[in-house]
């Protein structure tokens, strides 16, 4: 399966939005999805999850069922991890051995009793990873996942992430940081103001264009220069 967007457009009426995006994610690649504040990546995912239509183009792929982790959830602060998952296991019918594996994946097995409401940013941000670990979809989609994580559990997602390549799972990722998309990503989508600027394998990207970097080929694709 792949799933492919072609020339999709999405504008909202203050003219912002994603005009004409076109890209592939393949099976057993990690795509990043990289670009500025308000640039159109949220708008990209959204269109992915089935949350939003677009106005124009085609997406094309074998299901629309998706796994994903959004930028933030807002957990009931009353209730325990535990609770949490459990609710979601029982919909998305994951058994209870599974359920306890995914609290101890994402390091809350001794706070699964803890009330949401005393949890941190990370652990937070941490329960949301393990939810959307969990279904059987291929397609698997993360908002700006490093997002309130310690340097550790940045670790432990790329170490996942890649567990997931290796299970020959569709990954798309957004993310502002060009080394975290270079470090790990197969594919990046490079998207400014709502347009794509470049897409496909960063390594042909970097040599086709002289460049050592993501970073260095973001600042020529935008041409902007930074103050030495
Ligand atoms: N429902 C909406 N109505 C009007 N404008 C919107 C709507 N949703 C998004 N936009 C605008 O579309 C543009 C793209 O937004 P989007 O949230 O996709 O960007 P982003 O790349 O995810 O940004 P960030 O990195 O800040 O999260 C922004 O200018 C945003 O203000």
């Amino acid at each position: 399966m792949t799933v492919q967007l072609q020339q999709v457009t999405k504008a909202f009426k203050n003219g912002r939005g994603i005009y004409d995006v076109s890209f592939d994610l393949k099976p057993g690649r990690i795509t990043a999805l990289v670009g500025s504040n308000g640039a159109g990546k949220s708008t990209i995912i959204n269109i992915l999850i089935n949350l939003l239509k677009p106005d124009s183009g085609k997406i094309l792929r074998a299901t629309s069922d998706v796994r994903y982790m959004p930028d933030d959830i807002d957990f009931p602060d009353t209730l325990t991890a535990e609770e949490i998952i459990r609710f979601l296991g029982e919909l998305k019918k994951v058994p209870l051995s599974e359920q306890s594996e995914l609290l101890n994946k994402v390091g809350l097995q001794d706070a699964k009793t803890m009330k949401i409401g005393q949890f941190s940013k990370g652990m937070r941000q941490r329960l949301n990873f393990a939810q959307s670990l969990m279904g059987e979809s291929e397609l698997f989609i993360l908002d700006e996942p490093t997002n309130g994580l310690d340097p550790y559990w940045i670790a432990h997602l790329k170490s996942v992430l890649k567990e997931e390549r290796a299970n020959n799972q569709i990954i798309l990722f957004s993310t502002h940081l060009l080394s975290l998309a270079e470090e790990i990503a197969d594919q990046v989508i490079l998207i400014h103001h709502g347009r794509i600027l470049a897409t496909g394998e960063i390594h042909q990207l970097l040599e086709g264009n002289n460049c050592t970097t993501l970073e260095q080929l973001w600042l020529q694709m935008t041409r902007q220069e930074v103050q030495q």
